[in-house]
């Protein structure tokens, strides 16, 4: 037996009055409208009020009651109707509200932030990480301690280690999707096209053509680019790997019937994420293990296109082959250790090119 009124092994008072007060109130109009009427009119004939009608006029009266009770029921069930639809609005309005004042504060902070930092900023360091330590949201696990990193332009970042060591929680950090716990974080580019672009291991794919996946996160090109800008498309999509998309498709601009997360493979997604990148070629690119559903050859491939066009990349991975591409390696051990150093330089493939 538990206990009466445990919350957690059953509804609790208010589940129950929600489940089955609320709809017996809201339907209640419609419950007693059809024998709303004759209990109204029942009162003043049985007074005696209406002694003088005629049976025909008496029936007509009741009748004619009866039609404006209904009528009138049913415009109270309307609103009573539109009532729980108008709180759904209120209700979204109101998240809607709260998450607008959020991202504000968040832009706010960012600002105040980014003032601050640029009378910091190191010489030609674009991602700065002083002293920095890191603990997932709701934990006291130390993910990385004291950590100091600057990032120049040119000059490769891997961030290696164990599952689960922090490796994308710093890039979570370096997003400010997370704040640290303690020290300074700085990004001196702007998010987006123009500055740094972050892949994820799954990318995010949105309904649309061929051309709107590839073009991500812009929504439109410039009117006038037209032959020029599909020159682009179909380039990043063969420096990706993915010209056969254009049959399957039946072209750039094509309306597609299919969900794009639905019937690509995880390889398939991660390279049109790539396509993407070459696409928007921005000067840094933050790679989180973004080709990692690719083999390691088809890997070197496209670490050696973002070599090609000149991109500084940070990225987390796990394989060896990758360290070619990288001038640091940061490695995260256990306890919030880690471990800064410099890659021994080697002929990356696309060196010579
Ligand atoms: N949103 C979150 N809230 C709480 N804990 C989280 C959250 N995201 C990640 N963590 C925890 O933080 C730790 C570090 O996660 P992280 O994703 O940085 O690991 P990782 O080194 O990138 O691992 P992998 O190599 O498997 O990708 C993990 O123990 C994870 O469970």
């Amino acid at each position: 037996m538990h206990p009466k009124g445990d919350g957690a092994m059953g509804p609790g008072r208010a589940e129950l009055t929600s489940i089955f007060l609320l709809p017996v109130g809201t339907n209640l109009f419609d419950y007693l409208g059809g024998i709303l009427s004759y209990m109204v009119i029942a009162v003043p004939i049985f007074a005696g009020v209406y002694r003088d009608l005629s049976a025909a006029e008496l029936s007509e009266l009741i009748s004619k009651n009866a039609f404006v009770s209904i009528y009138l029921v049913n415009c109270f069930s309307q609103i009573i109707d539109l009532s729980s639809s108008l709180c759904d609005v209120a209700g979204y309005t109101h998240r809607i509200a709260e998450l607008d004042e959020a991202m504000r504060c968040i832009l706010q902070g960012q600002k105040d932030e980014d003032e601050e930092a640029k009378e910091l900023q190191p010489c030609d360091a674009v991602f700065v990480l002083e002293d920095v330590t890191i603990t997932a949201p709701g934990s006291d696990c130390t993910l990385v301690r004291n950590l100091n990193v600057h990032v120049r332009e040119g000059s490769n970042l891997l961030i290696t280690g164990e599952t689960g060591s922090g490796k994308s929680s710093i890039l979570r950090v370096l997003a400010r999707l997370w704040k640290p716990k303690r020290g300074h974080v700085c990004v001196f580019t702007p998010f987006g096209p123009r500055g740094v672009l972050f892949l994820p291991q799954k990318p995010f794919l949105s309904d649309g053509t061929l051309r709107e996946q590839v073009i991500y996160p812009l929504k439109e090109v410039f009117p006038n680019s037209g032959q020029v800008d599909d020159d682009r498309i179909l380039r990043s999509l063969e420096m990706s790997g993915l010209t056969c998309l254009l049959s399957r498709t039946g072209g750039l601009d094509h309306k597609v019937e299919w969900k794009w997360s639905e019937i690509l493979s995880p390889g398939e997604m991660q390279r049109l994420a790539f396509s993407r990148l070459f696409y928007l070629q921005p000067k840094y690119a933050v790679l989180d293990e973004s080709s990692s559903a690719l083999s390691e050859d088809a890997e070197i491939e496209l670490y050696t296109c973002c070599r090609q066009l000149g991109m500084t990349l940070i990225s987390v991975g796990h394989r060896r082959s990758i360290k070619n591409f990288h001038d640091l390696e940061l490695k995260l051990g256990p306890d919030g250790q880690w471990d800064l150093k410099r890659l021994p330089k080697q002929h990356a493939p696309g060196d010579d090119q």
